[in-house]
């Protein structure tokens, strides 16, 4: 079962960090040809240190159909090579569309996880819901997402709460009758970017991971991860995508020496911060 798959993956290679492959054209070091190449590179090079890798759709949509391909071969590779794969495709719309764009991602065998969009409401996630279970797959809707503007609408204030609050309440709920051992297939993104709001969202989302985006690239650090959740290591999963790709341009390195290394740092960052929060 996915979220037990997961759990002991991340327990097994004692590290929550998730690669993101949000690989652009001009990501490309000299004498790589290819985004497949250079992902099938990063992926050879980390898929016995990390759990899962994240692939950003829109990276791959900008180039059309044959960015699309990349994509799913760039998934089947991961999935070739052990990894968990999470889509970072945002997705919901109402009832019907739903139905397909669940279909779309949810019932294909290279993809385990999917991103989802919380703002149409119920409807809009429930065939998402109903294909986690049928699929054994898992989702992780926006609760409080890491970018600069996200309190315009996420933090406004909703009977007496801001808005994160509530959508991480409707969450943690939808979550508790789609539980696969300990946790829910039903996860929530949360930037690390925000700690106190992350603080809080744990606080509401015990049984549920959070992925948490804006690691490195975004100024999000371990001790920020670290301090928000008051040092209990459970239940996350943290991305970090340009730092890892581009890790390559601040060394003489080959790039996928270059990421293995950066991977390996990032996880004595994390241990070494959680362990200073640990009593
Ligand atoms: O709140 C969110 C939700 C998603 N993301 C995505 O995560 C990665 C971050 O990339 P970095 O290079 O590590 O900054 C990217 O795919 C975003 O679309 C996010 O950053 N924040």
């Amino acid at each position: 079962m996915i979220m037990q798959k997961l759990q002991e993956s991340i327990g097994k290679l004692n590290n929550p960090f998730v690669v993101g492959l949000d690989t652009k054209i001009d990501y490309l070091p000299h004498g790589v040809s290819s985004v497949v190449e250079f992902n099938s590179g990063i992926i050879d090079s980390i898929y016995d240190v990390v759990a899962a890798v994240k692939i950003q759709i829109a990276m791959y949509e900008e180039r059309g159909v044959e960015g699309i391909e990349e994509f799913y071969r760039t998934a089947e590779y991961a999935k070739g090579r052990g990894l968990m794969v999470i889509a970072d495709v945002k997705r919901a719309d109402i009832g019907d569309t739903a139905v397909s764009y669940s279909k779309a991602y949810l019932s294909r065998d290279c993809i385990d996880f999917i991103t989802l969009n919380p703002y149409l409401g119920y409807d809009s996630l429930a065939p998402f819901f109903e294909d986690s279970e049928r699929y054994d797959k898992g989702v992780f809707i926006l609760v409080k997402t890491s970018n600069k503007s996200s309190g315009d609408i996420q933090n406004l204030i909703v009977e007496g709460r801001p808005l994160y609050e509530v959508v991480a309440d409707k969450v943690a709920g939808w979550g508790a009758v789609h539980m696969d051992g300990g946790y829910s297939r039903i996860g929530g993104v949360a930037g690390a970017t925000y700690p106190d709001e992350l603080k809080r969202i744990r606080g509401i989302m015990r049984y549920n991971y959070l992925l948490i985006p804006g690691y490195g690239a975004q100024g999000g650090t371990a001790e920020d991860i670290a301090r928000a959740l008051d040092g209990d290591i459970n239940g996350i999963l943290i991305n970090s995508s340009r730092k890892v790709l581009l890790a390559y341009r601040k060394s003489n390195k080959d790039y996928r020496e270059a990421a293995r290394n950066k991977v390996l740092r990032m996880k004595e960052e994390l241990r070494d911060a959680f362990n200073d929060r640990v009593q």
